[in-house]
């Protein structure tokens, strides 16, 4: 039996997947494994025994992952499973950019008993005339799951789109329509473009990519999207450039107490996967994965570890090693086995990073004191046998 705790609401959906061999627990020190949203985990106290932490979603700034990794804890994310729900936010963000949607529905509000609305409206609609979103430039900055999904709707809306993403993987290339302009440089989507939209992680090397130089650069009039993280973008930088008109709307998903109410920002609380497709898309994808790491050893979709797959646990035994990625660690594990005199009928290593992963399928089960002696090889965080 393996216990799991939710540290945010988790979609029933995905729960239910669980096996009878898993208890959903309240319990964090009692846990084999968290699910998480956006909670934040750094400083969070855990048990020595937890074994897995997924995330429910992309994002995973809130997870202290070179700490986890340290510790022989495996992390998840969700690749794309929600990335649907965000590209149909950032349309809506868009659309309130460049129309006076909010205006619009504000005065109509404030005037609900006016007599002859209907009439007052068509006097007062020209206050809230806004563009179209055809003909106009955009770049998008990031183009994995959400940013190529974004770029491809623009495109057909009509727009010039630009992409900027020196990493790009090969699935996102061959997702992405052709008729993207490619940018080798951050400068030609600050200089060429009428709305930008932000789809990196939050990382140190993204953290203010958005700040007063890249704005310095930027169109008169441009409106600047983010449904990707607060950090990436300096608030002071943005409320200059709105004070002077250079920066239209700042559009965010990630409001705090420095953006939200002042002029010219359109505030979303972060609401770009909170769909009830996408929290079940990624609480199903999160569940099982976590069920095939804890049953199988198996991890798929790993942010700090490698990805290390040997299929279903058919042998006698599987012993799952978490280890740092140097050399000889293969020779050290398979001689240990092969001084007691132990067949291994499969083997995978994998590594990622600083981080590697070994999985061994034996004949017997193994001993305690050939966990014990894998355990005190240097470089080696964390022996299971499954
Ligand atoms: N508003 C919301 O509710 C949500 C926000 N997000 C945020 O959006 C981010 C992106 O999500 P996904 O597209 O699913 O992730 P992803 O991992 O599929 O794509 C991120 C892309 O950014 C690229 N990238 C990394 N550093 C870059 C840089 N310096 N310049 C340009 N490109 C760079 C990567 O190569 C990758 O293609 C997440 O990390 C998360 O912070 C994700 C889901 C929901
Ligand atoms: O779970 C959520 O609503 C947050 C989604 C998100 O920001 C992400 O997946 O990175």
């Amino acid at each position: 039996m393996y216990t799991v705790k939710c540290l945010n609401p988790i979609s029933k959906q995905g729960l239910d997947l669980f096996t009878s061999e898993f208890e959903v627990i309240d319990d964090l020190n009692a846990a084999d494994a968290v699910l998480v949203r956006s909670a934040k985990m750094h400083g969070l106290e855990i048990p020595k025994s937890l074994l897995a932490v997924a995330r429910a979603g992309a994002g995973v700034n809130n997870i202290p992952l070179d700490e986890y990794a340290e510790k022989g804890i495996t992390v998840f994310n969700t690749p794309g499973a929600n990335a649907n729900g965000v590209k149909e936010l950032v349309v809506a963000g868009l659309l309130l950019a460049s129309r006076d949607i909010i205006g619009g529905y504000n005065w109509v509000k404030e005037n609900a008993k006016m007599e002859d609305l209907p009439k007052a409206i068509e006097s007062q609609k020209k206050a809230y005339a806004g563009n179209e979103l055809k003909g106009k430039s955009i770049g998008v900055i990031g183009l994995g799951a959400i940013g190529v999904l974004v770029a491809n709707i623009c495109n057909r809306l009509g727009m010039k789109v630009y992409g900027y993403d020196p990493y790009v993987s090969v699935r996102s290339a061959w997702s992405l329509s052709r008729m993207v302009n490619h940018s080798s440089s951050l400068d030609e989507i600050f200089t060429k473009c009428d709305y930008i939209t932000l789809h990196v992680p939050c990382t140190d090397s993204t953290k203010g990519m958005i700040g007063k130089e890249a704005i310095f650069k930027m169109k008169d009039g441009v409106n600047i999207l983010n449904f990707a993280r607060g950090e990436l973008v300096d608030d002071q930088a943005i409320l200059a450039g709105l004070a002077t008109q250079k920066v239209k709307h700042y559009v965010t998903d990630f409001p705090n107490n420095e953006v939200a109410g002042a002029e010219s920002v359109i505030t979303i609380p972060h609401l770009g996967a909170s769909t009830e497709e996408s929290e079940d898309n990624c609480a199903e994808m999160a569940v099982e994965q976590l069920m095939n790491y804890l049953e199988n050893g198996n991890i798929v979709n790993s942010v700090n570890y490698p990805n290390c797959n040997l299929g279903d646990l058919e042998a006698e035994a599987r012993i799952t090693v978490h280890h740092k990625n140097l050399p000889n660690m293969i020779g050290q594990l398979t001689a240990i086995l092969a001084g007691e005199d132990y067949n291994i009928v499969n083997m995978l290593n994998k590594s990622k990073g600083d981080w590697a992963y070994s999985m061994l399928d034996v004949e017997k089960k193994p001993s305690k004191e050939i966990i014990q002696k894998m355990k005190e090889i240097d470089g080696v965080v964390r022996v299971r046998v499954l």
